[in-house]
This record gives structure tokens, sequence and C-alpha cells, in this order.
């Protein structure tokens, strides 16, 4: 569908007649400049579907900072108690931990909401260089939690706040992708669905060997929902992307580092965080100031073009989530629920 296309549809649907400025407004929000993050309509709207998903579900997300921290850096969040030690040692990388034991981390309106949070943190946060994403117990993260999905994201409106949760997660994740630091995802186990997605979303992933990453959302028919599609194919080109989307097969470590969509293996998986944080000191190593205005300009000159791609891809999303195929999905579990898989 052509973006004009794409815009139309979002300004005459149902649920955008009550909301038109809120869709206007989405149409510049998912973009990574700074200065785009931030008008009072795109405030608005986010602090009322944060306000709605803050008590959905279980879980949390949480934000080590080092405790070396200088002038100017939130004094709030500066708990290391979670940190392993290697992230600890270096005091210009901090670490979100995502935790969900009942759900493989797969992340909860509340769990969303604490991303956000963790996200504005980060970028008030002038002293750090780098961030390591990671997922407890040896899992990354399984996508939106499925059963908080099914109670509270699907009807009776047209797909429930599925496309609230989404335009939060696609504003979270271009904030991070756009931080200043540069972002290792460290993959155990697996990283299904949102999490494929929140993996596509940091600069670089390091995967424990036995790990993989699979964009199931083919059979929950539905697209990616937190902005994966479009990053995907930046990070792949447009026909691995196709490949690894259209099929929703398991990549593997070794097959992911083939396609580019990793960038080291690492042998143990219990190292796994460690190895990341070896891989993001050896790109932070000189100066702080020096590695945030590199990672801006680099972000800068790639993102530009894809605005218009995530904007899409939010609309397809919106349009299928909840639909009678993706609800009946949701309902069984997403693709747990799919045999031979
Ligand atoms: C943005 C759009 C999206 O993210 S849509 C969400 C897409 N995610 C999915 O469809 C993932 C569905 N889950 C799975 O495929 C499997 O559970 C995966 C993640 C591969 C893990 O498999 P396995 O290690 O065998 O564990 P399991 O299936 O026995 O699950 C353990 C318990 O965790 C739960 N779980 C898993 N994923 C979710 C999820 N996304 N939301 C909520 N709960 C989830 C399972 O239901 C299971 O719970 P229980 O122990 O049966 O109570």
């Amino acid at each position: 569908m052509s973006l004009f296309r794409s815009i139309t549809r979002l300004w005459t649907n149902s649920q955008c007649k009550a909301a038109h400025t809120h869709k206007v407004a989405f149409y510049s929000a998912v973009c990574d400049r700074p200065e785009d993050h931030h008008t009072p309509e795109i405030d608005l709207r986010l602090n009322s579907i944060r306000t709605a998903l803050k008590d959905l579900g279980d879980g949390t997300v949480t934000l080590s900072l080092p405790n070396a921290v200088g002038d100017g850096n939130p004094k709030a969040t500066d708990d290391t108690s979670r940190s392993p030690e290697s992230v600890v040692q270096s005091n210009k990388i901090a670490m979100i931990s995502i935790s969900n034991p009942g759900g493989r981390n797969s992340l909860s309106g509340k769990m969303m909401c604490e991303l956000a949070d963790a996200v504005d943190v980060l970028q008030a946060w002038e002293g750090g260089a780098g961030v390591v994403l990671h997922g407890e117990n040896g899992f990354f993260c399984a996508g939106a939690d499925l059963k908080v999905a099914a109670q509270h994201m699907l009807g009776p409106s047209e797909n429930g706040m599925g496309e609230e949760m989404s335009y939060l997660m696609h504003h979270t994740t271009s904030r991070l992708r756009a931080l200043p630091l540069i972002s290792v995802a460290a993959i155990e186990g697996a990283a299904v669905g949102g999490g494929a997605e929140l993996a596509t979303a940091c600069d670089f992933r390091v995967m424990a060997k036995d790990s993989y990453i699979r964009f199931v959302h083919a059979l929950l028919s539905v697209v990616p929902g937190w902005g994966g599609g479009t990053r995907l194919t930046k990070i792949v080109g447009r026909r691995d992307a196709l490949r690894i989307v259209c099929t929703a097969d398991k990549i593997h470590a070794d097959q992911a580092m083939a396609f580019g969509l990793c960038d080291e293996v690492v042998e143990t998986s219990t190292d796994t965080v460690k190895v990341a944080t070896g891989f993001l000191q050896k790109l932070t190593a000189n100066s702080t100031a020096a590695t945030r205005a590199l990672k801006t300009v680099v972000s800068q000159a790639d993102d530009d073009a894809y605005r218009p791609s995530l904007n899409h891809e939010h609309d397809v999303f919106s349009r299928m989530w909840g639909n009678k195929a993706s609800a009946e999905q949701i309902g069984k579990g997403g693709a747990s629920a799919r045999k031979g898989d």
C-alpha cells in the first residue's frame, strides 16, 4: 500500500476519527531525532497510553546505572545490585534487564512502561556511552505478554489497545535506537516476536551459540508491531528480511551471523552478558563525548530514510492485530500454539 493510502486510511478509519490529531502526531512521532520525540500532542498520547498500561500484568524491566555516575546523571535508578560484575566495572555502560519469569520475559503493559521509563533515564544520562539489553534466567524475550494481550489488548473496539501498545513500543524502541549510547542486545535462549524486534532496536546483537531469533508474527497473522520489520530490513536487506519474516523460521546464532543479524557468537551461554559488555567496551574505549557524538552522526545518517516505513509498519500492524485470525492465535498462546514449529 502506498504511503499516501496508508495515511488516508489512518485518517479515515473509525478509531482514528475520534483521535485524528493523535494519528497525525504519530506521523512525526516514530522517528529518531530527539527533538521530534516530544511535542505536546505526542506527550499527551504517550502519557495516556502509559496510564492505561502501567498496571497490566507482572514482571519488571530494571535499569542499572554504574555507581560512578557523574554530575547531571539521574540518581533514582543507580541500582547496580542486579548487574553482572563485568557491567558494573565500566562506569559508562548501563544495563537493562528484562524479567517476567512466568512468561519467558514477555513484556506486560507494566514492563512496556518500565522500558519507556528506562529509556527516559538513559536519554538524560550525560555520562553514558553504552547500554546492554538482556533477559534474565537465560531467555531474552518472548515479545508481548500474550496473557495480558488476550485480556486487555483485543476487542471490543477494532483491535483493543493493540494499536496503543504498538504506538508506545514504536516510540520507545525508536528512542532506544536513537540514544547517544551504543546499544547491544545480549541474547540467550531466544528472542521471539516482539523480542526479536527489541533485539533489532539495538545497534548490535551478541548471541549465545544455542540461542535463536524468531520473527513469529506470520504465525499469528500479524506483522511486527514494535518497528522490527523496518529495522530487520535495514540490517539484513530486502531478500533475507522476507525470508526471515515470511517463513517465521528460527534463526540460530550461526545463521544469524551469516545474515549479518548477529555480531558475535558466544560459546558458553552464561557468558553472553559478559561478552556483550566486552564488545561494548571496545567500542566505547575512546572519549565518551566522541562516542556519543559519533553515535548521533551515524544514527542520523542511517535513520533519516526509514521513518515513513516505520509509520507504515505501525499502520499495517494496527489493522491486523485483533482481526479474527490473529485474535485466535493470541488467545491460544501465540507461536507456542503452533504444531511442528
Ligand atoms: C509485538 C507482537 C508480539 O510480540 S506477539 C507475541 C509473539 N510471541 C509469541 O508468540 C511467543 C509465544 N511463545 C512461544 O513460542 C514459546 O513459549 C517460547 C517463547 C518459544 C518458549 O518456549 P518454551 O521454552 O518451550 O517455553 P513454554 O512454551 O513452555 O513457555 C513457558 C511459559 O511461558 C509462557 N509464555 C511464553 N511466551 C509467552 C508470551 N509471549 N506471553 C505470555 N506467556 C508466554 C507460556 O505460556 C508458558 O506458561 P505456562 O508455564 O504454561 O503457564
